[in-house]
């Protein structure tokens, strides 16, 4: 199972107020000899949403395992502000055998959370993200972007305050891509959760995030941060606007910079 729920091997004591998470000079070298991170030092606000883009191999997935505690840097430390974490990956990762019910409620099963406390988040989530109808589906009859939904409600059951993105729409089609970019527009301005997420799509970092960070290439640096000057709520349609393609057009800038 690639989910986490809590968080244990990271400092959740030490952080100043309104900071989730913060990486101080970290650098990770892998037991293979690979130096994925060198001297990475971020910290994310509470309630913030920050994209992380970056050339392939360049330690943006480290970066969030770190984040998660599933890895721990060789060098500088993590610190995070909750134990409350949620982990989506590109994969849906679901239990093809079990109803879309009981995949939304997996992770608050494996917490210990109470059955009718459970059954009550589950209904919510399923709601929030439109899967109500759904429920007593098994995954095979969902389509890509029905599963990330579930993938998505599974770790929105947790109540987290941070969620951790991992390419969660690589695998899905440009229309689905895009209404799934609404829906978790939506779902991070109702729950003002702090959202770290990865991705390969430029277009996408501006749409959602409120900085941009840009890696360059292994051993990963931060090479520039870009502030995002786009109001939230924010919906789909700000991707007409002039601004929003400036800002597309310097993160684009910036990434043929560094590779
Ligand atoms: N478990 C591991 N053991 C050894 N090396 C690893 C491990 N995980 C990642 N690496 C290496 O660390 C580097 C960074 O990998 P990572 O997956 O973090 O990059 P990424 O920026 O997310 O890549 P992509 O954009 O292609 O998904 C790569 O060279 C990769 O081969």
């Amino acid at each position: 199972m690639h989910l986490v729920d809590t968080m244990h091997d990271v400092d959740a004591r030490h952080l100043t107020k309104g900071l989730q998470a913060s990486f101080d000079h970290v650098g990770m070298r892998y037991p293979t000899g690979t130096q994925a991170l060198d001297d990475v030092s971020l910290t994310v606000a509470k309630g913030e949403c920050v994209a992380l883009v970056g050339p392939s191999g360049c330690g943006k997935s480290t970066l969030l395992r770190l984040a998660a505690g599933l890895e721990a840097p060789t060098s500088g430390s993590v610190a995070l502000g909750t134990t409350s974490v949620g982990f989506v990956f590109q994969e849906p990762n679901l239990l093809p055998w079990s109803s879309v019910r009981r995949n939304v409620g997996l992770l608050a099963r494996l917490a210990k959370v109470p059955k009718a406390e459970r059954e009550g988040r589950v209904a919510a989530a399923l709601d929030a993200v439109g899967l109500t109808a759904f429920a007593d589906q098994l995954p095979r009859a969902l389509s890509g972007g029905m599963r990330m939904r579930v993938s998505l409600a599974r770790s929105l059951v947790l109540r987290p305050e941070m969620m951790l993105l991992d390419e969660p729409f690589g695998a899905l089609d440009e229309l689905t891509r895009q209404e799934m970019q609404g829906e978790l527009l939506r779902l991070y301005e109702s729950r003002r959760f702090t959202v770290l997420f990865v991705t390969h799509s430029v277009a996408e970092a501006v749409l959602l995030a409120r900085r941009v960070v840009v890696m360059s290439p292994r051993p990963g640096r931060i090479a520039a941060t870009i502030d995002i000057d786009l109001p939230y709520p924010r919906r789909p349609e700000v991707r007409f606007s002039p601004r929003y393609v400036e800002h597309v057009a310097a993160v684009s800038d910036v990434l043929q910079g560094v590779r």
